[in-house]
C-alpha cells in the first residue's frame, strides 16, 4: 500500500491510501471513524458490488445506507435531500461519519451532504472509478449540479481520508476506465511532461488493466493534484490549473444534457478547445496540438464537440463558469505541453474563432 498526504498546513490535512485489497483492511477505515454512528452514501450500481464489504468492517457501528439512483443527472439538490433523510430519520448526530463509496458523482454529492449537515460531520471517501481515484476523491471539492452550471452549488470540505483501492476498478466498464484517463491525462498536460512521456507509452498498458501501470498512474495522478491542492487548497490561483479543458467541458456536459457525455469525455473535448485556443494565442504549436489530440484518441476519448451545440450556447453556458470575474470568461489554457497558465480572459472573437475553427 502507498499512503500519500494533502498537506494543507492545518488540521484539514489528510492521508490518501492506494493499494490492492484495502477494502478488506478493517483497521485502515476505522481509524478515522470518531463515532458510532456511520451512513455509507452509495448508488445503485455501486452498493450491490462493495457496500457489503465495507459494512462486514464496521458490525459494531450503528450503520445506514442511503443508496442514490446512478448518474450525473442525479447529481442535483433533490437527490442530496435523500442523504438528509438517511441521516435525519436514523438521528444522526453531529459526531456521525459519512462514508462516500462511488465515483465523482456519490463522492461530490456524499460531501457537500457532510460539508451541510448540522453545519458539517466527518467524511470519508471510497473511490470506485478511476476518475475518482485520481481526481475528484481528493481535493474537498464538493457539490451539485444545476440546469444552468455543472457543480454550481457547493462547497470546499475536506475528507478525513481517501482510501483507493485499485482492486474495485475490475468491474468498471471500459467507457468508465478512458474517462478517468482524460483527468489521468490532464496531470501531464498541465505541470508533468514526463508523466505525459510515460503516458503517450503506456496508454495501451493502461487500457489494458495492467495493474502495475495502473497503480503507478493513480499514485502519480494523486501526487500532482495532492501538491496542487497543497498550494492552494481554496482555489485562489494555481488550483484553477486543474480547470484545463473544464471551461468547454462543463459546458458541453450541461448542453447536452447531464449524463450524455461522461465528465472525462466532455474534458477530453475541452482540452482539445483549449489546446487550439493556445495554439491561436501563439502559445502551441501545431504539432503540439496534433500530439494532445492523439493522446486522448489513443486513450479512447472522443476529441469531436457535439454536431448540435451552437457556438451562442457554448458562450452563454462559459458565462457561469466559477472562474470568471464580473461577468467575463476566463479559461486554462497551455504555455507548452507540460505547462498550464492561470486563468486567462478572452475575448468573444477569439472564443469565437476556436468554436467555429475547432472541428475535431
Ligand atoms: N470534486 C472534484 O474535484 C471532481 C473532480 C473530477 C470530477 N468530478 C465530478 O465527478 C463526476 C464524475 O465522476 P465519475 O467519472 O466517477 O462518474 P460516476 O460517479 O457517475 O461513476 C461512473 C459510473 O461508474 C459506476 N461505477 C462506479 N464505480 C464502479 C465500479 N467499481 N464498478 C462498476 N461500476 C462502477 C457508477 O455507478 C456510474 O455508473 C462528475 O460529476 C464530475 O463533475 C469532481
Ligand atoms: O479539484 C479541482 O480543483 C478541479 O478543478 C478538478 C476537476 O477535475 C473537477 O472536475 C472539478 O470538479 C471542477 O471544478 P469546478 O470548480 O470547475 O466545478
Ligand atoms: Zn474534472
Amino acid at each position: 500500500m502507498k499512503e500519500l498526504r494533502v498537506d494543507l498546513g492545518n488540521q484539514r490535512s489528510y492521508p490518501i491510501y492506494i493499494g490492492s485489497g484495502l477494502l478488506q483492511q478493517a483497521d485502515l477505515l476505522r481509524r478515522h471513524i470518531r463515532s458510532k454512528q456511520v451512513l455509507v452514501v452509495s448508488n445503485e450500481t455501486v452498493a450491490p458490488l462493495y457496500l457489503n464489504q465495507v459494512l462486514a468492517n464496521l458490525a459494531d457501528y450503528q450503520t445506514e445506507a442511503a443508496i442514490l439512483p446512478d448518474g450525473e443527472q442525479y447529481k442535483t439538490l433533490h437527490y442530496l435531500e435523500k442523504i438528509f433523510d438517511g441521516l435525519l430519520a436514523n438521528k444522526f448526530s453531529r459526531n456521525a461519519t459519512l462514508i462516500a463509496l462511488g465515483g465523482g458523482v456519490i463522492g461530490d454529492m456524499g460531501g457537500f451532504a457532510a460539508a451541510c449537515y448540522q453545519r458539517g460531520i466527518a467524511f470519508i471517501q471510497i473511490p470506485t472509478t478511476l476518475l475518482a481515484q485520481v481526481d475528484s476523491s481528493v481535493g474537498g471539492k464538493t457539490g451539485v449540479n444545476h440546469a444552468l452550471g455543472k457543480n454550481m452549488i457547493g462547497a470546499f470540505y475536506q475528507p478525513q481520508c481517501v482510501i483507493a483501492d485499485a482492486d474495485v476498478l475490475d468491474t468498471l466498464d471500459d467507457r468508465q476506465l478512458s474517462a478517468g484517463l482524460a483527468e489521468v491525462i490532464k496531470y501531464g498536460l498541465i505541470r508533468d511532461p514526463e508523466f505525459l512521456h510515460w503516458l503517450e507509452a503506456n496508454l495501451p498498458n493502461l487500457l489494458a488493466r495492467d495493474k502495475a501501470a495502473l497503480a503507478y498512474a493513480i499514485e502519480r495522478s494523486c501526487i500532482n493534484k495532492a501538491e496542487v491542492v497543497g498550494e492552494d487548497e481554496f482555489e485562489s490561483g494555481v488550483r484553477a490549473t486543474l480547470n484545463l479543458g473544464h471551461t468547454f467541458g462543463h459546458a458541453i456536459e450541461t448542453g447536452s444534457g447531464y449524463g450524455h457525455y461522461l465528465h472525462g469525455e466532455a474534458v477530453a473535448i475541452g482540452t482539445c478547445f483549449a489546446a487550439d485556443l493556445s495554439r491561436r494565442l501563439g502559445w502551441l504549436l501545431d504539432a503540439d496540438v496534433a500530439r494532445i489530440i492523439a493522446i486522448f484518441k489513443a486513450a479512447n476519448l472522443p476529441v469531436t464537440p457535439p454536431a448540435d451545440m451552437t457556438t451562442e450556447q457554448y458562450v452563454d453556458l462559459m458565462a457561469v463558469d466559477k472562474k470568471n470575474v464580473d461577468g467575463k470568461i476566463r479559461v486554462i489554457l497551455l504555455e507548452a505541453l507540460g505547462k498550464a497558465s492561470l486563468p486567462v480572459n478572452i475575448d468573444l472573437a477569439q472564443l469565437q474563432a476556436t468554436l467555429n475553427g475547432y472541428a475535431g
